[in-house]
This record gives C-alpha cells, sequence and structure tokens, in this order.
C-alpha cells in the first residue's frame, strides 16, 4: 500500500552532511501527521524531497503514487506546501495573490467566490484588498495557507505553522486541518511545537540527525519511550531525542 505520501530510503547529502538518512513513511489518507524534531535534525530538507522542490541524493518518493522527479506538474497539483517562511508577492493584495494561486493551479468554479470564502475564513476581509507588504507576520502565514488550501491540495505540508498565529487563528487553522482530514485529504505538519503535535496529530515521527528515531501515535512512542502514562509529548520527545544522543538519562 504506497499510501498517499511514500518515503523509502529517502537520502539527502550536502557534502559531508547527511541531512537526511535513508528514511522509510507511510502518511495513509485522511491523517494528520506531525514531523517533529530539534533544529537541523532533516524536516524541512525531508519536505523538500517529499514536494519534489529538492532532489534527493537517495530513495523513492511516491505523491498518491506519482513521482515527483518524473511527474512535477502532476505532483505539485495534487499538493500544497506553506514552508516557514512563504514566498510572497509584496505588491500584490490579498486577494489578487490568492486568486493567483487560483490561477496558477487553474482552479475550476466560481473562483472568486471561494478566494472570498478562504480569505473571510482566515479573518482577512478587511485587509484583502491592501498590498501583502503591509501585512503582520501572522497575517501573512495565513494568505500563504489560502493561496496553497484553494486548489484543495490531496496533499498539505505545513513547515511550523503556527508560530507566527494568535490563539484563535491557531483554532482556526487546527479545525481547517481536521476537516481536510475528514474529507481523506493528508497534512504532514513539521513542528517545534509539541502541544500543537499533541492536539491535532495523528500520528508523528520523531526525526534526529536524519533519521526517524521513533513513529507511531502518543501511545505508542509512550511505550516506545518507556515513559509512563502521564508523559507528555515533550517528556517523550526529549527522551527519545536524547537517547539518540547518547545522553544518559537524567
Ligand atoms: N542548502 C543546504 N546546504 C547545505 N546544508 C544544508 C542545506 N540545507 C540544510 N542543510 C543542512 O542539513 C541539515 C538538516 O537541515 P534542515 O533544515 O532540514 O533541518 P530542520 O529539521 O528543518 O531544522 P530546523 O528545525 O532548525 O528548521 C542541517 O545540518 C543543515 O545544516
Amino acid at each position: 500500500m504506497e499510501g498517499a505520501v511514500l518515503a523509502q530510503g529517502l537520502t539527502k547529502r550536502y557534502g559531508r552532511n547527511l541531512a537526511v538518512d535513508g528514511i522509510d513513511l507511510v502518511l495513509r489518507e485522511g491523517e494528520i501527521v506531525g514531523l517533529l524534531g530539534p533544529n537541523g535534525a532533516g524536516k524541512t530538507t525531508t519536505v523538500g524531497m517529499l514536494t519534489g522542490l529538492l532532489r534527493p541524493t537517495a530513495g523513492r518518493v511516491r505523491i498518491c503514487g506519482h513521482d515527483p522527479e518524473r511527474e512535477p506538474i502532476v505532483v505539485k497539483r495534487l499538493i500544497g506546501y506553506v514552508p516557514d517562511e512563504p514566498y510572497l508577492y509584496e505588491k500584490l493584495t490579498g486577494r489578487e495573490f490568492v486568486t493567483l494561486m487560483a490561477e496558477l493551479y487553474r482552479v475550476r468554479g466560481p473562483v472568486a467566490a471561494m478566494v472570498d470564502e478562504l480569505l473571510e475564513r482566515f479573518g482577512l476581509r478587511e485587509v484583502a484588498d491592501s498590498q501583502i507588504g503591509s501585512y503582520s507576520r501572522g497575517m501573512r502565514e495565513k494568505v500563504a495557507l489560502c493561496g496553497q488550501l484553494v486548489h484543495q491540495p490531496q496533499v498539505l505540508f505545513l513547515d511550523e505553522p503556527t508560530v507566527g498565529l494568535d490563539p484563535r487563528s491557531a483554532r482556526l487553522l487546527k479545525d481547517t486541518l481536521r476537516a481536510m482530514a475528514d474529507e481523506g485529504r493528508t497534512v504532514l505538519i513539521c513542528t517545534h511545537i509539541l502541544e500543537m503535535a499533541e492536539q491535532i496529530c495523528d500520528r508523528v515521527a520523531i526525526l534526529d540527525r536524519g533519521r526517524i528515531v521513533a513513529q507511531g501515535s502518543l501511545e505508542e512512542l509512550r511505550d516506545a519511550a518507556r515513559a509512563g502514562e502521564d508523559a507528555t509529548l515533550e517528556d517523550v520527545f526529549l527522551r527519545l531525542t536524547q537517547e539518540a544522543e547518547g545522553v544518559p538519562e537524567a
């Protein structure tokens, strides 16, 4: 079963630095998966390869059965990707930007109404006709997200999605992602915010120095880390990443 996202032996080497070291990952339809790991663990590099933006040194990627290297257009239509610092056109208004994204993705149907609905949902109606250059950090994140939701991607990749969001917007994002998953879509979230992963992810994979050191539901990770029932994801995360670094337990 290939799932919505498949990585097999996925590897990226930068010179002598093995940034991603042969990881295997399967994401199924309808699940929200968190990719967690300390700084420099290889999360962004992994997502770069899954989205076809970075060429793997070795290994195989499939998105809904398609190869991002051989079928880049097909794969780009299927996915959405919001990087941690999205590239935005400062001179465009929010409405123009999301409309442009809809056009690039050849969205059919009532595009203007779809764009309005997204901007409204993310509380951007009042700034919809202002230039993105004047937006706050959170507004920029939200408009970038709208630009990647307008074509209703089958798989959505988000890098550090809630960093600039206020609690209401973070909640809205979580509800939106859950609704997507309920429709059978797949979401991969790279995050440092363990609370967010705990609240929203069906499953997490913990990446450390380019390797997946554990993956599963929070309960499964608690078992893997031999942590007690009341252990938080933070406890589990610290224990697993410390073990991988050979740091003795306190
Ligand atoms: N373009 C590049 N050239 C050389 N090395 C790189 C490049 N991009 C990433 N790396 C290295 O690859 C490793 C993984 O980096 P990556 O950005 O994927 O980590 P990350 O888990 O996303 O980190 P963070 O949480 O800090 O964003 C790091 O050692 C980094 O220095």
